[in-house]
């Protein structure tokens, strides 16, 4: 069985990417299949792992687009992830989906096609509720949210609960939310504690353990082209991710 797993929030900046390159380290280091894709234009993901998103002949917007299979687009990275790149031509492909038939459909059928090689699907979505985000839903078993412990974090997280809910009205009645996860945490304050507990509260979502403690060693770590799990094996913040990996697959039974 493979279980996908939308990483989404259209706030900016708040460890979607992270958060997909180190459960997707972390679930590899447990002897999982894992196929990451990188649903970003920006190809943030793809570059933290390597590879120049420039230098890609086939990425996932031809795999949208129905140019290309998901499996000629697949790369293998140094740290041996499977990887479904972006670059900026997912941009273009984004413009021209608008007016294609199946548009939110067409990631759930591309994946559905290589599923069987993987226990793990981790979908990095691009900062925005677009066609991508929801091709990325429609596609996805579960949500994961990663939320910055800050005030405005709340602004935001009710549209993202309301596209999850028209998705599984219309698209994917078989999708769940898996929780809200807070990134760049710092537990020494009472106000990230308080913010982190009201967010789970106002929207009754599950507050997954433990948040991601705030360290200069994740912005580090895409300099070097590898995961933080990689390049700083024993840190706290990746224990955080790896802790949360664990869960993830005991849940999983
Ligand atoms: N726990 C953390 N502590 C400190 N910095 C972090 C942490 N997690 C992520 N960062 C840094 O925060 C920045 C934003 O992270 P990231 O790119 O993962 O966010 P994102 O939500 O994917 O962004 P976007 O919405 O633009 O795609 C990066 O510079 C990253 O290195």
């Amino acid at each position: 069985m493979t279980t996908t797993i939308a990483v989404a929030n259209q706030k900016g900046g708040v460890a979607k990417t992270t958060t997909v390159a180190s459960l997707g380290t972390a679930l590899g280091e447990l002897k999982q299949r894992v196929l990451l894709v990188d649903l970003d234009p920006q190809g943030s993901l793809t570059f933290s792992l390597g590879i120049d998103p420039e230098d890609l002949d086939v990425t996932v917007a031809d795999v949208l687009l129905g140019t290309s299979l998901a499996e000629d687009a697949i790369v293998i990275t140094d740290d041996g992830l499977h990887l479904l790149p972006s670059n900026l031509s997912l941009g273009s492909a984004e413009e021209q989906l608008v007016g294609r038939t199946g548009r939110e459909q067409r990631l759930r059928v591309a994946l559905d096609k290589v599923a069987a090689d993987y226990d793990w699907i981790l979908l990095d979505c691009p900062p925005a509720l677009g066609v991508l985000t929801v091709g990325a839903l429609s596609a996805a078993d579960s949500v994961l949210i990663p939320i910055q412990a800050e005030t405005l974090a709340h602004r935001g997280v009710g549209q993202l609960l309301d596209t999850i809910h028209d998705v599984r009205q219309f698209i994917n009645s078989k999708l769940t939310v898996m929780g809200v996860l807070p990134t760049m945490y710092d537990g020494r304050t009472t106000h990230a504690q308080n913010v982190v507990r009201a967010i789970g509260e106002t929207y009754e979502l599950p507050v997954i353990t433990p948040p991601i403690p705030r360290t200069i060693r994740f912005a580090e770590a895409p300099a070097y082209g590898r995961s933080i799990l990689d390049t700083a094996t024993t840190h706290k913040g990746a224990d955080a991710y790896r802790q949360v990996a664990a869960a993830m697959l005991a849940a999983q039974g």
